[in-house]
């Protein structure tokens, strides 16, 4: 009996959604190498299954096999591509309670926030299922007789695909579900501590029609992800290469890929503002912040890292918060009933528990948490606390975990400023009840995403994406397959 077997005995109703294997080609193969890691599941500190440990020789095979199907797909019909993805939309759904479970264990995210991530997932392959049906180009009036001119769109070919633990499925469908949808084949790697979700998600895309070599899969240890990253980067027969982690890694990648002038997109990190002012609805602002901070146990690229509260509103605000995050419940992942889970492993705590000790030796004062947890290495106690100032780093880096780091303002010119002063750009919330003050917000917080009055802002019909160190390109919404395809200008003359 494998470790996965074993992990999962009892628990799935379809356990042949576990794939231990890489997917390439249309055929599940061990590494080249011959070798496996291990995956750990974070709630229960423990192995949870050996996978393919590939490298770039594996990666080099899969874009052989993407850029081969290449040349079929891209003439495949825009109905025949819909088919495909919304009958894979349906098995997402119809098996949303083993994936969101296989996803849990190997994320650590709880149980009913995984399902509704597979539900999140499966929306982006509908939306492109439908978006490619009505996907044109243009015709442009004609600067001569006897001429005419238009604009055509094309598939770019091999994109491929790096994505991050926290939306182990949720950020695969965004990218490869526009992809697919415009023709384009796909070689993904998927982040090392959650290759499971991937997949699985490969394994219904494979039930779904998806031909063989059109989607790619290459799990792979951590030691390994540079290398493939570069090979990625560098191969001439990738077009385009499309990230979601890191600044820091997404800064690589784009450098290497100006080796090729390979088109990019960027889904990079965030520090994002959350404002209160005096005139806002507090409970509602308490709990908005509650759901964007406390999503996937603080480890989302839109969570707010910068909470601002005005001078009035401070003590109020900061008394509902302490007694509404006092409530929140945290236990293991895939058991129902927890709010939190673990962080991503017990490195990330470590990580977390410094900031905040720091923190508080240079003055901040904890309202709640700032404790060690008593149910494992991984988990981190939620941490709110006040009195902070903008050298701590738990006030200028981006914390993935479920502290909130109370700062008090008095004016709106003040807070607007600590807010832009960043190099960081990809979500910011506002809560007021000004009309007036929520269009200034909207217009001058340097953010591509701007939260009014509500906390939890993503959805497929909506561009998702950052300004500044923060990312390059949107995914998501009616523009989201632009930046899978080539517009191709044709003049064609001798027609007076
Ligand atoms: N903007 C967004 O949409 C978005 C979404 C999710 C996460 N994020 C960001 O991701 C970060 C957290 O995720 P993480 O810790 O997994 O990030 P990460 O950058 O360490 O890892 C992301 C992916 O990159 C791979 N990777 C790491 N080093 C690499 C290299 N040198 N070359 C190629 N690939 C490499 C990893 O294996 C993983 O697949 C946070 O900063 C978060 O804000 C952004
Ligand atoms: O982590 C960032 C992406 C999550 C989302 O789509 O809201």
């Amino acid at each position: 009996m494998t470790l996965a077997s074993q992990a999962f005995k009892g628990l799935l109703r379809r356990p042949d959604l576990i794939q231990s294997q890489g997917y390439i080609g249309g055929r599940w193969l061990n590494a080249l190498s011959g070798k496996t890691y291990t995956i750990i599941d974070p709630s229960l500190d423990a192995p949870l299954a050996d996978v393919a440990a590939m490298t770039a020789d594996d990666t080099n095979v899969a874009i052989e096999a993407a850029d081969e199907a290449f040349q079929q797909w891209r003439n495949t019909t825009p109905n025949h591509r819909a088919a495909i993805l919304q009958k894979w939309d349906r098995l997402l759904r119809e098996n949303e309670a083993d994936l969101g479970l296989i996803m849990s264990k190997e994320s650590g995210k709880p149980i009913a926030e995984a399902i509704g991530e597979v539900s999140y997932a499966a929306d982006y392959l509908k939306f492109f299922g439908h978006e490619c049906l009505r996907y044109e180009g243009f015709m442009i009036p004609s600067h001569a007789h006897g001429r005419k001119m238009m604009a055509i769109r094309q598939p770019v070919g091999v994109c491929a695909m790096i994505t991050p633990w926290n939306f182990p499925i949720g950020m695969l469908a965004r990218k490869v579900g526009p992809a697919l949808a415009a023709g384009c084949t796909a070689v993904v790697k998927p982040a090392e501590s959650t290759p499971l979700s991937a997949l699985a998600f490969a394994k219904l895309g494979e039930e779904a029609g998806v031909p063989a070599g059109v989607m790619n899969i290459v799990p792979s240890a951590r030691e390994a992800a540079s290398e493939i990253g570069r090979t990625l980067s560098v191969t001439p027969t990738v077009r385009k290469l499309t990230f979601t982690g890191s600044t820091v890694v997404g800064k690589i990648l784009t450098e290497q890929c100006a080796s090729t002038l390979k088109k990019v997109s960027m889904e990079l990190g965030g520090l994002a503002p959350f404002i209160v002012f005096d005139d806002a609805d507090i409970p509602a602002a308490v709990e908005g912040l509650v759901q964007a901070k406390f999503r996937n146990t603080g480890q989302t690229c839109v969570c707010p890292n910068r909470v601002y509260v005005q001078a009035g509103s401070f003590d109020e605000f900061s008394k509902q918060l302490v007694k509404r995050v006092s409530e929140l419940k945290q236990g293991v992942a895939h058991q129902r009933g927890f709010d939190l889970g673990p962080l991503i492993n017990s490195g990330a705590v470590e990580k977390l528990t410094a900031v905040v000790e720091e923190a508080i030796e240079l003055g901040a004062k904890p309202l709640l948490g700032a404790t060690k947890n008593p149910l494992g290495p991984a988990y981190m106690t939620p941490t709110i606390l006040t009195n902070i100032s903008t050298n701590m780093r738990v006030a200028k880096e981006e914390c993935f975990g479920p502290i909130v780091a109370l700062q008090k303002f008095e004016t709106e010119e003040e807070v607007l400023k600590a807010a832009n002063n960043t190099e960081m750009g990809l979500a910011a919330y506002a809560f007021t009840q000004d009309l007036g003050r929520a269009w200034r917000m909207s217009e001058q917080l340097e953010a591509g995403m701007v939260g009014l009055n509500v906390g939890l802002i993503s959805a497929v019909q909506a561009p998702f994406g950052g300004i500044k160190q923060s990312g390059l390109g949107r995914e998501g919404s009616i523009i989201g397959m632009d930046d899978y395809t080539e517009l191709k200008y044709v003049c064609m003359g001798g027609l007076a």
